[in-house]
C-alpha cells in the first residue's frame, strides 16, 4: 500500500506538524531513541498498536507475546508502523478478589491510550474472558480503526482416554472430592490435565464465547477467533490481522460502522447456537452501550431463546476447543443460522465483507461437533430472562439444564414449567464453603441455593461464585445439581443449572438482600418469573429494618480502585460499566485531539 493510500492520519499531528515544530520535535525525538528512523515516522504511513494484553500474569493471553510478532510483520508488509504496548493485565483464574474488577479498569487505560497517543489503528490482542471486552469496549469509545485477534485456546485436555475442559472438570472433580472419590493429589492432577498448552479455556467457557462473539460481531477475521492457540494457523492469522488494519485504516472503516444492532443481535443468535457464556449478556451490552447501540437485557430473551444448541462442546456438550476448530468453528455455525434467516447478513466485517459473504457457504466439517440446524443438541437453547420481587433481572443458561434437573424439577405435568422449594441462602462464598456440609441445614433434593453479596458492588465487582454444589451427602445419593440463585456471575465452564446475574444485587437492596433462609422461591420457566413466596408486607418490614441498620452488610474497600468502581458501576444487566462512562462516545472524531503537553 503506497503511502498516499491514507487519509489525513491522527499520528501526523504529533509526528508531522509544519504549523507546531515546537511540539513535532518533542514528539518525535523519543520515538526515535530505539531506533525508528525519522523517514518512517514522517513519511505519512500510518501508526499501527498492538494492545498487547498478555504477560506471565496472564497465562491465558500470554502468546500474544510471541503472536505479535507476526502482527508487526504483516503491520510492516502493508506498509504501517508497529508500535507495541502494555494492557492492564486480566486472569480470571489469577485475581483476586474477581477479574471482574479489571474490565472497566483494563477499559479506562486503553481508552486513555488510544486517545492519548500517535495511534491510528489498533490491533487488540484478546483471549481470557474480560480481556475482549474491555478492548471491544475501548475500540467502541475511541472509534478508530481497530481490529481482534484472539490468543485461542488451549489443545484438548485428556485425562485416561477422556476429554477433560478447563473449568468444567473443576467442578466436577470439586464434587468428586466432596465425595470421597478423589484425594487433594488426584484433585490437582485432574484439574491440571484440562491445561495441557499455552492459550485460554478449550471448553466453550466465557474466553471462547466472547471470542467467538468478537468473530460474529465482525470484529475478527472470518474464522480466526477458535484457531487453537499452538496451531500455526493462530500465527498465520496474527500476520493476516497485521496486514487488515493497515487497510482498514486506509478505508477509515471504524468500530462504528461494524457495531450495529444488527451486528449485536447477530451475536446473540450465535451466542445461543454455541451454548455461550451466561458472562455474554453482561459485556455486549457494555460493549453496545459504549457504542451507542440500544441493547437491552430482554433482547437476549426475545432474539436468542428459541434458537437451538448447535455445538456439542462442555458444559453443554461433549467436545473441546480442538474439535471446534476442526468441525468449522464460528463461520460453520454462521451459516446454519443464515440458512433460517436468524442472521442479518447485511453487517460489515473487518474484512470489508459482510458477514453473510463470509460464512453463507461454510460447511460443517465434523457434524458430531457442530450439528445441522435441523439435528441441534437441543431445541430452544438461549437465555431465559426472568423476573419478579427477587430482582428486576437475572438470566437462566437453558441449554445446560440436563435431564436429571429436567426430571427432579420440571416434570410436574400439571406445572411443567415451574419449580418451588426452601431456600438456603449464603452470604458469599466464604459462607458457602463453611456451611454447605452442615446437616444441620437440612438441604434436600427441593432445596434451593442462593448466593448473595457478590454484585458488582458487594463483592466487589462480581465474581464467579454463584457455583454452588450440592452437600456431600447429596452427590453420594445421586443427587449432582441443585437450582442455584446469586447476584454474581458463575464461571461460563459450569453446567449447573443457574439463575444468575440477579440485579440489583443484594448490596443495591435489591430483593435478594430481604431472602431468609427457610423461605420458599418460585421459579416458573413458563412466566419467566422468580417469587420469594413472602408475604408483601413482610418484606417491607424486612426492608424497613434493614435499612435501618445501613443497608445490606457488605466488607469494606480494600484497595482504591475497589473504592472507586463500587462508587460508579451499574448493575449486571446493564453491563456493570463505569456509569457516566458511555457519554464519551467515538471520542477520535467528536472530541477533537488531545491537547499537547508541553
Ligand atoms: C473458567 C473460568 C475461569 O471461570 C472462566 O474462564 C469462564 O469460563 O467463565
Amino acid at each position: 500500500m503506497t503511502d498516499s493510500a491514507f487519509p489525513k492520519l491522527r499520528s501526523r499531528a504529533w509526528f508531522d506538524n509544519s504549523e507546531n515544530i515546537d511540539m513535532t520535535a518533542l514528539y518525535l525525538e523519543r520515538y526515535l531513541n530505539f531506533g525508528l528512523s525519522l523517514k518512517e515516522l514522517r513519511s505519512g504511513k500510518p501508526v499501527i498498536g498492538i494492545a498487547q494484553t498478555g504477560s506471565d500474569l496472564s497465562p491465558c493471553n500470554r502468546h500474544h507475546l510471541v503472536l505479535a510478532e507476526r502482527i508487526r510483520e504483516g503491520i510492516r508488509e502493508a506498509g504501517g508502523i508497529a508500535l507495541e504496548f502494555p494492557v492492564h493485565p486480566i486472569q480470571e483464574t489469577g485475581k483476586r478478589p474477581t477479574a471482574g474488577l479489571d474490565r472497566n479498569l483494563a477499559y479506562l487505560g486503553l481508552v486513555e491510550l488510544l486517545y492519548g497517543y500517535p495511534i491510528d489503528g489498533v490491533v487488540l490482542t484478546t483471549g481470557c474472558d474480560k480481556t475482549t471486552p474491555a478492548c471491544l469496549m475501548a475500540a467502541a469509545t475511541v472509534n478508530i480503526p481497530a481490529i481482534a485477534l484472539s490468543v485461542g485456546p488451549m489443545l484438548n485436555g485428556w485425562h485416561r482416554g477422556e476429554r477433560t475442559g478447563s473449568g468444567t472438570i473443576v467442578w466436577k472433580a470439586r464434587e468428586m472430592l466432596a465425595a470421597g472419590e478423589i484425594d487433594d493429589e488426584g484433585f490437582i492432577k485432574l484439574v491440571s490435565s484440562s491445561a495441557p498448552s499455552t492459550g485460554y479455556c478449550n471448553t466453550m467457557g466465557t474466553a471462547t464465547t466472547m471470542n467467538s462473539l468478537a468473530e460474529a460481531l465482525g470484529m475478527m477475521l472470518p474464522g480466526s477467533a477458535a484457531i487453537p492457540a499452538p496451531y500455526r494457523d493462530r500465527q498465520e492469522a496474527a500476520y493476516h490481522t497485521g496486514k487488515r488494519i493497515v487497510e482498514m485504516v486506509a478505508e477509515d472503516l471504524k468500530p462504528s460502522d461494524i457495531l450495529t444492532r444488527e451486528a449485536f443481535l447477530n451475536a446473540i443468535v450465535v451466542n445461543s447456537a454455541i451454548g455461550g457464556s451466561t458472562n455474554a449478556p453482561i459485556h455486549l451490552n457494555a460493549i453496545a452501550r459504549h457504542i451507542g447501540v440500544s441493547l437491552d437485557i430482554a433482547d437476549w430473551q426475545e432474539h436468542g431463546h428459541d434458537v437451538p444448541l448447535l455445538v456439542n462442546l462442555q458444559p453443554a456438550g461433549e467436545y473441546l476447543g480442538e474439535d471446534y476448530y476442526r468441525a468449522g468453528g464460528v463461520p460453520a455455525v454462521v451459516a446454519q443460522l443464515i440458512s433460517r434467516g436468524l442472521i442479518t447478513e447485511s453487517a460489515l466485517t473487518v474484512n470489508g465483507k459482510t458477514i453473510g459473504e463470509n460464512c453463507r457457504t461454510a460447511e460443517i466439517e465434523d457434524e458430531a461437533v457442530i450439528r445441522p440446524f435441523d439435528r441441534p443438541l437441543s431445541e430452544a437453547s438461549g437465555f431465559l430472562v426472568l423476573r419478579g420481587n427477587l430482582f428486576d433481572a437475572a438470566i437462566m443458561k437453558t441449554s445446560v439444564i440436563g435431564e436429571e434437573f429436567r426430571g427432579r424439577y420440571l416434570s410436574n405435568p400439571q406445572d411443567p414449567n415451574a419449580f418451588e422449594g426452601p431456600v438456603v441462602v449464603f452470604d458469599g462464598p466464604e459462607d458457602y464453603h463453611a456451611r454447605i456440609d452442615d446437616p444441620a441445614l437440612g438441604i434436600t433434593e427441593h432445596s434451593l441455593l442462593v448466593m448473595r453479596g457478590a454484585g458488582p458492588i458487594g463483592y466487589p465487582g462480581a465474581a464467579e461464585v454463584v457455583n454452588m454444589r450440592p452437600p456431600a451427602y447429596l452427590i453420594r445419593a445421586g443427587i449432582h445439581a441443585l437450582p442455584c440463585i446469586g447476584d454474581g456471575r458463575q464461571s461460563g465452564t459450569s453446567a449447573s443449572p443457574s439463575i444468575l446475574n440477579a440485579a440489583p444485587e443484594a448490596a443495591a437492596m435489591g430483593g435478594l438482600a430481604l431472602l431468609r433462609t427457610g423461605d420458599r422461591v418460585r421459579i416458573d420457566l413458563g412466566r419467566c418469573t422468580a417469587e420469594m413466596l413472602v408475604p408483601p408486607e413482610e418484606l417491607a418490614a424486612r426492608r424497613a429494618a434493614l435499612e435501618a441498620e445501613g443497608g445490606y452488610p457488605y466488607p469494606a474497600a480494600q484497595t482504591p480502585w475497589q473504592q472507586i468502581q463500587r462508587t460508579l458501576v451499574g448493575q449486571l444487566d446493564t453491563g456493570a460499566i463505569l456509569e457516566g462512562s458511555e457519554q464519551f462516545q467515538r471520542i477520535a472524531q467528536t472530541q477533537g485531539l488531545p491537547r499537547d503537553n508541553h
